[in-house]
């Protein structure tokens, strides 16, 4: 049984569609759901199905002690649904190719430092694009920047505000996401 960790810094809906799917899966669980903010919805969402929590800040996460929790577990994948920190180079010693994340948009456009969450949404209409979409990409040491192992399209409509944007592309989130986990374990 391959076992999963995911880090989350908000909501979770992502989280909570990658722990409906592998909920009665025989070939992986959800072995923890780690978030930096202590009143991050995920963390309730994780409650409904019974995976373990773990708060931690960004010292903790740059001293190496959520890589040494996620080692202790002996996780095999980590993935990032949300999470707002960067992750540092102990981390990504210790899960080499093995830490995966979604971002909401079509990178390269759209990703680096401050695009995250409504801003990447508020950027696609202010350019006025005509599609959007999502990335899920392996992460190394920078931003947006790791192999990209999937991505989809949507068409962005002129009347589409950035919240109509931001729910066209938590649907591709929530569709593709839990399959393109498991693909990579
Ligand atoms: N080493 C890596 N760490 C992380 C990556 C990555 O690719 N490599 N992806 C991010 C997720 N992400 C985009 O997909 C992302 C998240 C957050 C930011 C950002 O600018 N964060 C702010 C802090 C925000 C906060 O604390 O509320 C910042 O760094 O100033 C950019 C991209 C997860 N980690
Ligand atoms: N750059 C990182 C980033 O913006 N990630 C985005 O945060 C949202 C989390 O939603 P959720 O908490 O409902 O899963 C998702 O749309 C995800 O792509």
């Amino acid at each position: 049984m391959k076992k999963i960790a995911i880090l989350a810094s908000g909501s979770g809906s992502n989280a909570e569609k990658i722990m409906e799917y592998f909920q009665d899966s025989e070939i992986a669980q959800i072995s923890l759901i780690a978030s930096n903010k202590k009143d991050a919805f995920v963390l309730e969402r994780a409650k409904k199905f019974d995976v373990p929590t773990f708060i931690f800040n960004k010292a903790d996460l740059e001293a190496g002690l959520l890589t040494r929790m996620l080692l202790g577990l002996e996780v095999d994948l980590v993935v990032l649904a949300g999470f707002l920190l960067k992750i540092p180079e102990n981390l990504i010693r210790s899960f080499p190719d093995k830490i995966v994340n979604i971002h909401p948009a079509l990178l390269p456009k759209y990703g680096g430092k401050g695009m995250y969450g409504m801003h990447v949404h508020q950027a696609v209409k202010a350019a006025k694009d005509e599609e959007t979409g999502i990335t899920i990409h392996l992460v190394n040491e920078n931003y947006d920047e790791g192999k990209v192992v999937f991505q989809a399209g949507v068409e962005v409509q002129e009347s589409d505000t950035p919240e109509d944007i931001a729910q066209k592309v938590h649907e591709l989130e929530h569709k593709y996401f839990p399959n393109v986990i498991e693909s990579l374990l």
